[in-house]
């Protein structure tokens, strides 16, 4: 919270995107008793506990509360599941015919069991550490409701966007609503700071970028901070590289994530002194470990020194990333190794 504030620490707060998860023993153990992932998520005893797995076994400053981007299209009634070992599929909307079967607005009784584990994570947390909560960019979160998935399936969304970009508009503000709905109803709940995660808009051309990334993360920004005064929010627009400078401009969070193939110190040059940057050990180091991964952080460290800084990756923990090289990130960046 304190870098988050525009404080320059001498060791960085640490905490990593996807902490929880599938390369965790006790994650897979507790899964297979959940039975699908979106029951996970939608179980407060069983999210709390996996939220606080990471914290216990790395002592990491900050929890991720353990849930999804796409209970957000799943709460405005889209059909949304998850394929072992395939992700996540949904039901399409690819025009006005489709928005009208969705909710006028963001179902918030069907997240009660998200926020629910918010407040228990809090009570259950150390004062000393933060909870994060989440939800991704509306842009984003378009491009797997329009596409129905992730991955190379951006097109359908950015083919809508071209080709009727009033509706592709309408989708977008309908998100900006519901998103900042649900981020207000989790600060509301105990959680200290908010992620935006914008995963896909790294690969719009400036103009489109402008347009569905930074604009509506600007507003979705404002109308939390019109309900919850001084919220803490970090916005990550994965792979804006050159574009960094004008979202940070425009965007008023307090932090900045920075993704892998970002140079921090292009990205620290572009965002204000007082904003602090997250980043960016690359997540194929981790798998690495060893002097790979001790560099990786020492660069890190030395690109952003002087500046507030938040450790983290520059993507989600990878599945095959062995436990142990999450103590080494650790105690390497805290200086004991
Ligand atoms: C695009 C996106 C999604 N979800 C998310 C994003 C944005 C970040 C990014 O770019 O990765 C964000 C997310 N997903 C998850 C969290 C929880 C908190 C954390 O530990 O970071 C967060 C913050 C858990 C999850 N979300 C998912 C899992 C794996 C589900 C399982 O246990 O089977 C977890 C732990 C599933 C998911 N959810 C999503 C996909 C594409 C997948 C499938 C990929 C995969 O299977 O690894 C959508």
């Amino acid at each position: 919270m304190r870098a988050l504030s525009g404080e320059t620490l001498p060791v960085p707060p640490i905490w990593l995107m996807r902490q929880a998860g599938r390369y965790l023993p006790e994650y897979r153990e507790l899964r297979a008793k959940a039975g699908g992932f979106l029951d996970l998520c939608y179980a407060p005893e069983m999210a709390t506990e996996v939220t606080l797995q990471p914290i216990r076994r790395f002592d990491l400053d900050a929890a991720i509360l353990f849930s999804d981007i796409l209970v957000v299209p799943h709460a405005l009634g889209q059909e949304v599941r998850f394929v072992e070992g395939e992700g996540p599929r949904l039901d399409p909307v690819t025009g006005l015919a489709e928005f009208g079967r969705l909710k006028d607005a963001i179902d918030l009784d069907m997240l009660a069991p998200v926020y629910e584990t918010v407040s228990r994570v809090r009570k259950e947390l150390s004062r000393e550490k933060a909870l994060i909560g989440f939800c991704g960019a509306p842009y984003t979160v378009a491009t797997y409701m329009v596409g129905g998935r992730g991955g190379e399936e951006q097109a359908p969304a950015r083919l809508l966007a071209y080709r009727e970009p009033d509706v592709f508009a309408e989708l977008i503000e309908r998100l900006v609503t519901a998103s900042a709905a649900h981020l207000v109803a989790q600060l509301k709940a105990g959680a200290d700071a908010v992620q935006i995660f914008d995963s896909w808009a790294g690969d719009l051309p400036p103009g489109e970028f402008a347009r569905w990334s930074t604009r509506p993360i600007a507003e979705l920004c404002e109308r939390v901070r019109a309900e919850v005064p001084g919220a803490k929010i970090i916005a990550f627009a994965r792979g804006a590289g050159a574009k960094l400078a004008d979202f940070a401009g425009v965007v008023p969070a307090d932090g900045f994530g920075v993704a892998t193939s970002e140079d921090l110190r292009v990205a620290r040059s572009a965002v204000y002194a007082s904003r602090a940057l997250q980043g960016a050990v690359d997540p194929i180091a981790l798998v690495a470990g060893g002097a790979a991964l001790d560099r990786a952080v020492d660069d890190a460290l030395a690109a952003l020194g002087g500046h507030p800084m938040i450790l983290n990756l520059g993507h989600g923990v990878r599945q095959e990333t062995p436990p142990e090289h999450v103590a080494q990130l650790v105690k390497r960046a805290r200086g004991k190794g």
